[in-house]
């Protein structure tokens, strides 16, 4: 299957509209609650065409008539049992995170379908993606925020939502498809969509998803990643030529993509740049962004969006004419004198495949009323169940290995298992790099005429080369010209390429949430994947563990030992590609 954001342009620096031990294996208490609030919350599915509620036990249910999966009806809110509330509260755990609205990984809805409500817009760019039906966090997302629009123009009353969704579900259409229906019709550009993800690739990545949908739109996407001077940023986000600070900003986009750190720089020093305006401010890989400071981005964003809402401004901006269904500024036209009304309530949108539950966290984000919807997938009925979910298309394998022949095992993957596209992680940059040597100075020791399939090409791929060389590399991965990449944890989350088979954990990862990010580079969008970890003996305990309480274990992964004859005869070359390496560079 082709990925969407195939075949469309790269965007550049600016793209407009057309252009997570120790816990006992039995269930613990918050299992309980969680296995609790499954029951409580899963919601019954609506009969097709009906606006009524189907029986909640299926098996009554009519087929759907274009084949798909239904998918629930979240117009209803559940209220939390009483006693499960209070078991979540003694436990810091805010009932509506201990109460998710589950979404079944299945359930699929045709871009057709009416509860949807999507434009012929949107759908013609669904079309052009080569999207026919839309995946469950989608078709589960996309009508609670289009009711939220629809219901509240002044927005004061929509709550904040929390997603976690497998690794490859889709979640990035889940926002960008609502945000582009609820701006498209505009009429003046304000910056009203914030979109914060925490590295630059992630960012240009969701940047090119957006561009794609405002295609044929007047809506304007911007790119905020320090890739580019500040002042040429500053001159793609604002209008230049209104040198005078003015009350309502300057903005040229509509849509803003950006890293923490770059946000923090426009905040503090681009004239003209405000968030009054914004109606959507999405978080994606949030449990990320909430783990790290970024140069205290959060709370200078909170402070910046106070401080607009608490002062009442006059009205500074252009005069709109309300258009039904339209998105417009709320302000009077200038020169009335008249105080402008209160700054629309800003809808904040969680996303993640390992969406925090540390309360703590997310009680810095002040989230009004918030609903979570938990879209499953395969695992994660252990100690965090709901928080690692992986993808049913996964297939995932271990081995044990001696410490000291790790890179053999890695080369006797590559040659037994015939990985090509594939991603191979390790520890750090040091590790990324010499693995790299080693496995393409063994490549050099094997005879042409002796690869039982096509010859493997390796590349690193670090933070530590230059962007141009790393844009290069990438290139080449996707032109299949490069078929593994070893790196460190630089590309494992959020990483959108449609032809990576197989994802190889060369170092263990040490927790879980990164096990959950590296294996779905994998397995996407319906994809069948592999995922290999070399466990090295001493590390076999910690691994289980790690696994056992993140509740992917049983069955979830399947042990392998490589044949000896095929590792004896990989041995003589390894070792004299180890001789190599070590001459060249006394290592
Ligand atoms: N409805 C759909 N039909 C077909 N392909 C889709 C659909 N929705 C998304 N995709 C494709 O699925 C792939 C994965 O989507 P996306 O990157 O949004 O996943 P994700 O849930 O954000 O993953 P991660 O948690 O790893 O970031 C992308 O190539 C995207 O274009």
């Amino acid at each position: 299957m082709e990925s969407p954001a195939e075949g469309r342009a790269a965007s550049g620096d600016h793209v407009s509209g057309d252009a997570a031990a120790g816990r006992p294996a039995k269930r613990s208490k918050r299992d309980e609650i969680l296995a609790r609030k499954n029951r409580h919350s899963k919601q019954p599915v609506p009969a097709q065409g009906s606006e009524e509620p189907a029986p909640a036990q299926s098996g009554e249910e009519p087929a759907p008539a274009h084949g798909l999966e239904r998918f629930p009806d979240f117009s209803r809110e559940l209220e939390p049992s009483h006693a499960t509330a209070l078991e979540a509260a003694r436990m810091g755990i805010p009932c509506w995170l201990a109460q998710p609205t589950t979404v079944d990984c299945d359930a699929q809805a045709s871009v057709d379908d009416d509860r949807l409500a999507l434009s012929p817009h949107v759908r013609s760019r669904c079309a052009a993606a080569g999207i026919g039906s839309l995946f469950a966090v989608q078709s589960a997302v996309i009508p609670v925020l289009r009711a939220a629009h629809a219901a509240s123009r002044l927005r004061q009353h929509v709550r904040d939502l929390c997603v976690s969704a497998p690794t490859g579900s889709g979640k990035t259409l889940a926002f960008v498809i609502p945000i582009v229906e609820q701006l498209r019709a505009r009429l003046v550009v304000r910056l009203r969509a914030l979109v914060v993800l925490p590295t630059k690739d992630l960012a240009r990545q969701v940047g090119e998803e957006f561009a794609f949908f405002c295609s044929g739109t007047d809506l304007r996407v911007g790119l905020a990643t320090g890739d580019v001077p500040l002042a040429k940023e500053q001159h793609l986000l604002v209008d230049a030529a209104a040198a005078a600070p003015l009350a309502g900003g300057s903005s040229r986009v509509d849509i803003l993509v950006c890293t923490p750190g770059r946000l923090v720089d426009h905040l503090a020093a681009t004239p003209n740049f405000t968030l009054q305006h914004l109606e959507f401010w999405v978080m994606d890989e949030a449990d990320r962004l909430l783990g790290e400071a970024y140069q205290e981005w959060l709370p200078k964003v909170q402070a910046s969006i106070e401080a607009v809402a608490a002062v009442p401004r006059r009205g500074a901006c252009p005069a709109l004419v309300p258009t039904p269904g339209a998105s417009t500024s709320r302000r009077r036209p200038p020169g009335l004198g008249v105080l402008a009304r209160a700054a629309p309530r800003i809808q904040k949108l969680l996303f993640s495949a390992t969406l925090t539950q540390d309360p703590a966290k997310i009680a810095r984000l002040r989230l009004v009323r918030p609903q979570y919807i938990c879209v499953t997938g395969k695992g994660g009925g252990g100690g965090d169940a709901g928080t690692y979910a992986f993808p049913s298309t996964l297939d995932e394998f271990y081995a044990t290995c001696p410490v000291d022949e790790k890179p053999l095992w890695l080369i006797y993957l590559l040659w037994e298992r015939q990985i090509r596209g594939g991603i191979c992680f390790t520890k750090s940059l040091e590790a990324a790099h010499r693995l790299a040597q080693i496995v393409q100075t063994w490549i050099a020791e094997v005879p042409a005429d002796a690869w039982p399939g096509e010859k493997i090409v390796v590349a690193e791929y670090s933070s530590d080369l230059p962007a141009a060389q790393r844009a290069q590399v990438m290139r080449l991965f996707k032109q299949r010209k490069v078929s593994l990449l070893i790196c460190s944890d630089l590309v494992a989350r959020g990483l959108d390429i449609d032809q990576i088979a197989a994802v190889v954990n060369y170092d263990v990862p040490t927790h879980m949430s990164q096990y959950t990010h590296r294996v779905g580079r994998t397995a996407r969008a319906g994809r069948h994947g592999a995922a290999y970890t070399l466990v090295a003996a001493p590390q076999a305990f910690h691994f289980k563990k790690m696994m056992k309480d993140g509740g992917h274990w049983e069955g979830c992964l399947r042990a392998i030992s490589p044949q000896k004859g095929t590792l004896a005869m990989l041995r003589q070359q390894y070792e004299a590609a180890l001789a190599k390496v070590a001459a060249i560079y006394g290592t």
